[in-house]
């Protein structure tokens, strides 16, 4: 055994003086690239390295660590896919730690306790799971439409917290009320969350860079640890407000008896898991639906051949549901496009390499970090051309047929997929279907929104002005007769 791990070691130390790093900046003798490794919107510094190098995996390193960009779905799924024994691992961020951020599944090392997580995540948000919550998912869906009733021109404050509430209430049975600024629970995890994803940004924390760091006292200045800890103390309060609202509800007998949510909580998911939906579940969901309101916005002929569908299938005086999704080809394109066109994340979370590797005759090193350029598979010219352009068309075949590209890189790759995309998936289809039946949406006349727009995924998050105009008299009187859109 020991004879063989040795072996293997010798065999892949002499792969390494063979097989050459993947190509790259050049780096310097010190500091390697560090000067090289772009600060925010790293995508588009990559997208001019895989020009520059006709590559689709680069190589760039700093201070001894390597980090690999792949640029291709062919690099993505043959290294993240089939080789996810190597792949599955994640970066080490000192910062996390000190924002008390390591119960987060999304950071954490691929391990034991990283498995627990995700057997909890397949329990309840596989495919056959997912379909439980679609009553739920209605129920809130029918209620924001009703919220846009009251407010047509500033419907943003009702689509921007869709997600955190069918979290919510699926969640701990939590019924989060829009407008929700006055919400404790969610206002510091909207604050948890955005600090903390900020401080994850690559160059962002410098003890991100030089781990060795972390071990300073707490009140030395200039690495970032005064804002580490006021994340650790919001991501300590909303865990703590969660719990006590948990707690409250289980006392009370006759709200056990009823829900569902509770008995679940009830079940001991591990510890955290609650919190890491509630962290990645409402913010990737509502920008993939600020994304859709964008396109309905600049592509009115498609908005109008979506609600041409939905009427013919469903009908003019119907909302839809999640059993309609198979009838709806066109709408489940748009779905598609709006995955492709602007991806959630441009650059999904990144893995690491848990042993070296040689790809295509490149050597990859243990401990890489491996970062999934997602935006260059979305936007590949051969597979999807005029990339800019929202063309939900190109998800049919010459038969008129959906084609078989369900755009799941949007939900990363490998061991670590997303494990709420069935919910996320069902959550935004729901909300594009029942927009579109009951409302046009409308660029407001003084608005300046262009699809320039495509590059600043922080801009149409929820913050892009748009109007919503009732379709016909029938919605606005179903929503007067309350009750009937009332889950059945
Ligand atoms: C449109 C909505 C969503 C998008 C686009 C999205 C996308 C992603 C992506 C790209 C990753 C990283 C995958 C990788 O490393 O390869 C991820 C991870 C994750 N997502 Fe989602 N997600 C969405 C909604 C959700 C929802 C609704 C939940 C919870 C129910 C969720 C829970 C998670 C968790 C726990 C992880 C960490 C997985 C791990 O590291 O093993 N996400 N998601």
């Amino acid at each position: 055994m020991g004879i063989a791990w040795i072996s293997a070691r010798v065999y892949l130390r002499r792969r390494r003086r063979t097989h050459p790093y993947p190509p790259g900046p050049r780096p310097s003798i010190i500091i390697g690239n560090l000067l090289d490794i772009p600060r925010g919107k790293s995508w588009l510094v990559y997208t001019d390295w895989a020009k520059k190098y006709h590559s689709d995996i680069l190589h760039v390193s700093a201070l001894g660590q390597h980090i690999v960009i792949l640029n291709s779905l062919e690099a993505i799924t043959e290294l993240l896919d089939k080789r996810s024994h190597i792949y599955s691992d994640r970066p080490y961020w000192p910062i996390t730690e000190i924002m008390g951020w390591s119960f987060n599944t999304l950071l954490m090392p691929y391990g034991e306790r990283w498995r627990e997580h995700r057997r909890y995540y397949q329990q309840f948000f596989k495919k056959e799971a997912s379909v439980k919550y679609h009553d739920a998912q209605m129920h809130k869906i029918r209620q924001m439409l009703r919220n846009f009733l009251t407010a047509p021109d500033t419907p943003e404050v009702y689509y921007r917290t869709i997600g955190a509430e069918i979290s919510m209430s699926m969640l701990y049975g939590y019924e989060l009320m829009p407008p929700v600024n006055n919400d404790h629970m969610y206002a510091i995890t909207e604050e948890a969350v955005r600090k903390g994803a900020e401080s994850l940004i690559p160059g962002a924390s410098i003890v991100n860079t030089f781990p060795t760091l972390r071990h300073l006292p707490r009140w030395f200045p200039g690495i970032g640890f005064k804002e580490a800890l006021k994340i650790e103390k919001l991501t300590e309060d909303m865990k703590a407000s969660t719990m006590k609202f948990v707690k409250s509800k289980m006392a009370n007998a006759a709200v056990q008896q009823c829900s569902r949510t509770v008995s679940r909580c009830r079940a001991s998911p591990p510890r955290g898991c609650g919190d890491v939906i509630f962290g990645c579940a409402p913010f990737t969901t509502v920008a993939a639906i600020a994304t859709f309101i964008l396109a309905m916005m600049l592509y009115p002929d498609v908005q109008k051949k979506a609600q041409r569908e939905l009427d013919k299938v469903i009908g003019v005086d119907c909302l839809p549901t999640n059993e309609d999704r198979c009838s709806l080809p066109y709408l489940e394109a748009i779905y598609r496009e709006t995955g492709r066109w602007i991806p959630v994340t441009n650059l999904a979370a990144p893995h690491a390499t848990s042993q070296d590797d040689v790809y295509n005759g490149f050597f990859i090193p243990k401990g890489s970090y491996i970062r999934i350029y997602n935006r260059a598979v979305a936007h590949n010219l051969e597979v999807y051309p005029e990339p800019d352009a929202f063309k939900p068309e190109r998800f049919f075949d010459h038969n008129s047929h959906l084609n078989s590209d369900e755009v799941n890189y949007a939900f990363g790759f490998g061991r670590r997929i997303c494990p709420g995309r069935n919910l996320a998936s069902s959550t935004v289809w729901l909300t594009m279907a029942s927009i579109l039946s009951a409302f046009n949406v409308k660029k407001p006349s003084d608005s300046t929104t262009n699809s320039q727009f495509n590059y600043k995924l922080d801009k149409i998050y929820g913050n892009e002005p748009v109007r919503f105009v009732p379709k016909n008299n029938f919605f606005t009187q179903l929503a007067e007769m309350n009750h009937r859109l009332k889950p059945s």
